[in-house]
């Protein structure tokens, strides 16, 4: 980039999880996290949970080898910068994306990301499913702290880290998130997104979420799956046993997803995503975050 052009930004969320767009096609922008951070702060940036840069898969080191079957790759950041493999909601807006930007056709596509190609269906309006591939759950119950108590948890990896914590009433996260939550570090190296759940009927639960990277949030896609999973192995759903998909409806601060865990394991995403701006930075106030 020249100094007299102008990079461009999007702005959009998915269940009100929101995200700086920035369209990288051919991978020429070193983001260093400090940036990301700066970007996404809700006072003296743009703002957002996260970063989406979009970038060709060819032109970016982790993706390359995707380029085959996704020619998009997201490069998802957290709001302080650091890199994770996955992001449910960011996926779908990522989707909306290249189709607001005539990159794609409305339809069905992949997308590559740190997790692996998702393959997303995504129409010219209205909600966009993505599936998320299969939820890992070591056998293990895990305590995480919260509130400086221990509390015992379903770790579950849906590409990235989740441990799901079974509450009474939801009224009480919002308390216990005052302290940032943590997973051990021996299950969880390199932190982990916690959930908190309650049910709200048959196949029906409301989470709120406290994400790695980003604090508190009002959604997490890969944590509604997560929580859907958990939920189902909790009440002895077994789709691979019974032949038979089961869905949940999981409520978030930001509206209501729908997960799907089909027989082979995967897992299914439905929800919305927009887009609901665009511009571009102030050259001065992006050499400066950048340097
Ligand atoms: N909000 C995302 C998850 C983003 C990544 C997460 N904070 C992590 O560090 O793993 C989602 O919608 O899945």
């Amino acid at each position: 980039m020249t100094s007299t052009q102008r990079l461009a930004f999007l702005k959009g969320h998915g269940t009100e999880n929101d995200f700086v767009i920035v369209p990288d096609p051919d991978g020429r922008l070193d983001l260093p996290a400090t940036a990301v951070a700066r970007i996404c702060d809700r006072r003296a940036g743009l703002g957002g949970d996260g970063l989406l840069r979009v970038v060709r898969s060819a032109a970016h080191p982790e993706a390359r080898a995707q380029a085959d079957e996704a020619e998009w790759f997201m490069d998802y950041r957290n709001g302080d910068g650091s890199i994770a493999e996955m992001c449910g909601n960011g996926v779908r807006v990522f989707a909306r994306y290249l189709l607001h930007a005539g990159l794609v056709e409305a339809g069905d596509l992949a997308i590559a990301t740190r997790a692996g190609v998702r393959r997303v269906h995504v129409a010219k309006t209205g909600d966009v499913t993505v599936s998320m591939g299969r939820a890992v759950l070591p056998e293990d119950s895990v305590v995480v702290t919260v509130d400086g108590r221990g509390r015992p948890s379903t770790n579950v990896n849906m590409g990235n880290p989740h441990a799901v914590v079974f509450v009474d009433d939801l009224a009480h996260a919002g308390d216990l998130l005052a302290v940032p939550p943590f997973g051990p570090a021996s299950v969880y190296p390199d932190g982990v997104n916690i959930e908190f759940v309650v049910d709200r009927g048959p196949r029906h639960v409301a989470m709120r979420v406290h994400e790695r990277g980003s604090g508190e949030t009002r959604s997490c896609g890969t944590g509604a799956c997560a929580v859907a999973v958990a939920t189902a192995r909790r009440d002895g759903a077994a789709p691979a046993e019974t032949g038979t998909p089961v869905t949940y409806r999981v409520d978030v601060l930001g509206g209501s997803l729908s997960i799907t865990e089909q027989p082979d394991g995967t897992v299914e995403m439905t929800g919305p995503a927009e887009i609901v701006a665009e511009g571009t930075f102030d050259p001065a106030w992006l050499a400066a975050a950048l340097a």
